[in-house]
């Protein structure tokens, strides 16, 4: 059909749907019989006439059976020749499988693999041989009851007892013809086994006869022992057997099509059970099931409205279905698929008890926090990394999960970079991060005392100052040096630009922004320092219990780059952690079982999120590990700070902000705008207030008991409302401490 054929088509067409939808056309009665025959006859024809057309898409259903059999619309417009990329479109766009599977082709794995099977095997080979006077004395003793067996078993096979029914059968049905057959059978058949039996008699006592006279010792020995094995063997009760496991192998079922089916069936999705219902699968299988690491793999479409999520909301059911445990059975949307496409890995193992191989830094190497460095496996036992630098980290769990020690090993990471200048802040203050602190951190504190917040506020305050001279420096630096704007390592190896890695980490970081005082300098702070810090080399990582909106405020869980959430409770707290509508898309940190410790979602490094088990670093291996940091510290004389036993500096900073305050906004003015007095501010002391923001002001006043308030000002003839501050709030304020002063 040519395309004015097509078109003079659709013009009928529209006509005809026009037609129908005018207000006379309803209401008339039909004989839907003859209706149904009228349309098979016009459809017929219309096919015939337009063989390019496709499916009459109202007459599918009976329900919307059209009473007139030319008003059947066409809901599958015929294809454009263009339709849908070409050909070459398709092999672009094609999705390559792997020639070598990615477990293959990985040498550490193939090293634990062969360390693994080697182990197995010096065990079973060692556990056998100090049991085998056992097996021995076990044979000997079971060697009459197999001789018995076995004398037993040739006088049946050479009687022909096997027989013996079926004859007794035809003497039954006194059947005299067969009986004779079944005889004459009989008799040639224990002729031939008796000849065989005495021969190989003959043979046998001639054999042993030639082993007690000819053979030396050791190979009558060896003759004795076997022929006593072979019948001790053959005396062995089903119940009871001679050899027993050296290794209880975990039993994992290979993953079949069918069981695959039977879990989703189990689900209760009522799509695939109506499907399952009607005879059909109700999944479709894109590709066969493999093996893939420790477990099958098994991937495809399910059906039309499904998704992936639902799977993943029912893991458990999911579970029981496939007869595994919940730790071993994974299910995973594919990126860049529909919402429909599953990919179902199904582990030989669970996850939290696999052992996991040895982690590359545990007793040697150093980091180069430029580059990826292995952190955690996935569930397929292959080495996930990351990369620290340019990232802001958020780590969310609820308690005992293994928050605190997935941060301890991102910072003994960065602190095997000599490099990097560790801020560490345990405010849990169990010293959970004292392993990293005491050895290699430029500022460290644990608790969450008056003095351990004064000290983390100068810190922070100072990292801010830090972070605006980071900034200033990169944006001097020409362009071949610093091409993209950003720290990179060569530029962090030139300690004279002084842009080294910053690496802090918080644990509890709802401490800091919660503190009723300086919360919300923290908090302005710290979100500068996850929005400029990445480019500027500098790295903030903050863990906490309780991800909601106060203990990670969103201006920092908005634009952290890296997000690790262990298991979580609810749909807020995941996507506090994983970003906005991680749960929706199926990453969902609730499936996670109390079991699941150290494992979590990792989203970063570029990819989607993907499912890790970090590494388990304890306190002794983990102090070890920050022993061999502060060395390499040591050896290139980066050692600095609390590490070098520097006195923390608690006390409030240099400056008076009242005082300042005071300065800049003279007697005369008794109000100001905030942004007046932060402009003033800057002029006054560039190195401390420039940058500062009104927000900021008002954060730092509130400790001093001053609030800012409305200020109007008129400005062309308009009244302008701003926030601002009172000059008599200030005075008062400088009175009442002063007063305080004198009295103590
Ligand atoms: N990667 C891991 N693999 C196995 N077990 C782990 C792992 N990480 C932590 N654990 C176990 O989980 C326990 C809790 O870890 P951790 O102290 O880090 O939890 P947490 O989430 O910080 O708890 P809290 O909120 O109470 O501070 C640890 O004692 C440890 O035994």
């Amino acid at each position: 059909m040519n395309h004015d054929d097509e078109n003079e088509l659709f013009s009928r067409l529209e006509k005809e749907i026009s037609a129908d939808s005018s207000p006379d056309s309803g209401g008339e009665v039909v004989d839907l019989d003859k209706a149904r025959s009228a349309r098979a006859q016009s459809a017929d024809s219309r096919a015939a006439e337009s063989p390019d057309s496709t499916r009459a898409g109202s007459g599918d259903s009976e329900d919307t059976e059209s009473a007139d059999p030319d008003k059947t619309v066409l809901v599958d417009r015929p294809a454009p020749a263009s339709a849908g990329p070409g050909y070459l479109g398709r092999l672009r766009s094609a999705r390559r499988r792997d020639v070598v599977p990615v477990w293959l082709r990985s040498v550490s794995e193939l090293k634990t693999a062969t360390a693994w099977v080697a182990r197995h095997y010096t065990h079973s080979a060692g556990y056998h041989a100090l049991r085998s006077p056992v097996y021995a004395a076990r044979l000997t003793l079971q060697a009459p009851v197999g001789a018995a067996k076995f004398i037993g078993s040739t006088l049946r096979w050479v009687t022909d007892a096997e027989g013996a029914p079926v004859r007794a059968a035809a003497v039954r049905r006194e059947d005299a013809g067969e009986y004779l057959a079944l005889s004459r059978k009989r008799d040639g058949r224990v002729r031939l086994r008796s000849i065989i039996t005495v021969l190989a008699m003959f043979f046998g006592i001639g054999t042993a006869l030639a082993i007690y006279v000819l053979a030396p010792g050791w190979l009558q020995a060896i003759s004795v022992g076997a022929l006593v094995a072979a019948l001790g063997f053959n005396g062995r009760r089903a119940d009871a057997p001679v050899i027993n496991r050296a290794v209880e192998m975990p039993k994992a079922t290979k993953l079949t099509s069918d069981i695959v089916l039977r879990a989703l069936g189990a689900l209760g999705i009522a799509p695939i059970n109506q499907a399952q219902a009607k005879g059909r699968d109700g999944f479709e299988f894109t590709a066969p099931i493999t093996r893939d690491g420790p477990g099958w793999r098994a991937e495809g479409n399910l059906p039309y409205g499904v998704t992936v999520t639902d799977v993943i909301e029912r893991r458990d059911k999911l579970a029981s279905g496939l007869r595994r445990p919940l730790g071993c059975v994974w299910p995973e949307a594919v990126p860049d698929e529909h919402t429909g496409r599953l990919v179902l890995w199904v582990g030989d193992q669970d996850m939290s008890s696999t052992k996991k191989p040895k982690w590359p830094l545990l007793t040697s190497g150093s980091v180069d926090l430029f580059k990826p460095v292995p952190y955690g496996t996935d569930q397929r036992g292959r080495w996930v990394n990351v990369t620290l630098m340019y990232i802001a980290g958020v780590i969310g769990a609820i308690p005992r999960m293994g928050k605190t020690f997935l941060l301890r090993l991102l910072l003994l990471m960065a602190a095997l970079d000599a490099r990097a200048e560790l801020h560490t802040y345990d405010m849990k203050g169990t010293g959970d991060l004292d392993p990293v602190g005491n050895a290699v951190s430029h500022r460290h504190a644990a608790g969450d005392d008056d003095e351990s917040i004064q000290y983390a506020l100068n810190d922070f305050r100072a990292l801010r100052e830090e972070l605006r001279r980071r900034t200033k420096v990169i944006r001097s630096l020409p362009r071949d040096i610093c091409p993209e704007s950003k720290v990179t390592s060569a530029l962090a190896d030139k300690r004279s630009l002084g842009l080294h890695p910053i690496v802090i980490g918080v644990d509890e970081c709802q401490v800091l922004f919660e503190h009723p005082d300086y919360g919300k300098e923290f908090e302005e702070i710290a979100t500068d320092l996850v929005k400029r810090g990445p480019a500027t080399g500098i790295v903030l990582l903050l863990a906490t219990q309780r991800p909601d909106a106060k203990a990670l405020p969103t201006g920092i869980s908005a634009n952290a780059s890296a997000r690790w959430c262990l298991k979580v409770m609810g749909q807020l707290e995941n996507d506090m952690v994983l970003g906005t509508s991680a749960y929706k898309r199926g990453v969902r940190a609730t499936m996670f079982s109390w079991g699941d410790k150290g494992i979590h979602y990792f989203v970063g490094e570029g990819s989607d999120a993907r499912i890790v088990g970090s590494v388990y670093v304890d306190g002794p291996t983990a102090d070890a590990i920050g022993a061999r940091a502060r060395k390499a510290r040591e050896k290139a004389g980066l050692l600095s700070g609390y590490a070098l036993g520097e006195e923390p500096q608690t006390a409030e900073t240099s400056y008076d902000l009242l005082a300042d305050i005071l300065a800049v906004v003279p007697a005369k003015e008794a109000k100001a705008w905030s942004e007046t007095v932060v402009a003033r501010l800057a002029e006054l002391r560039p190195d401390t207030y420039e940058g500062w923001e009104p927000d900021g002001l008002a954060a730092a006043l509130k400790p001093h008991g001053i609030s800012t308030i409305q200020v109007g000002r008129r400005v062309d003839g308009k009244v302008v409302n701003r926030r601002g501050i009172a000059r008599t709030d200030i005075t008062t304020a400088i009175a009442e401490c002063d007063g305080k002063r004198d009295a103590s």
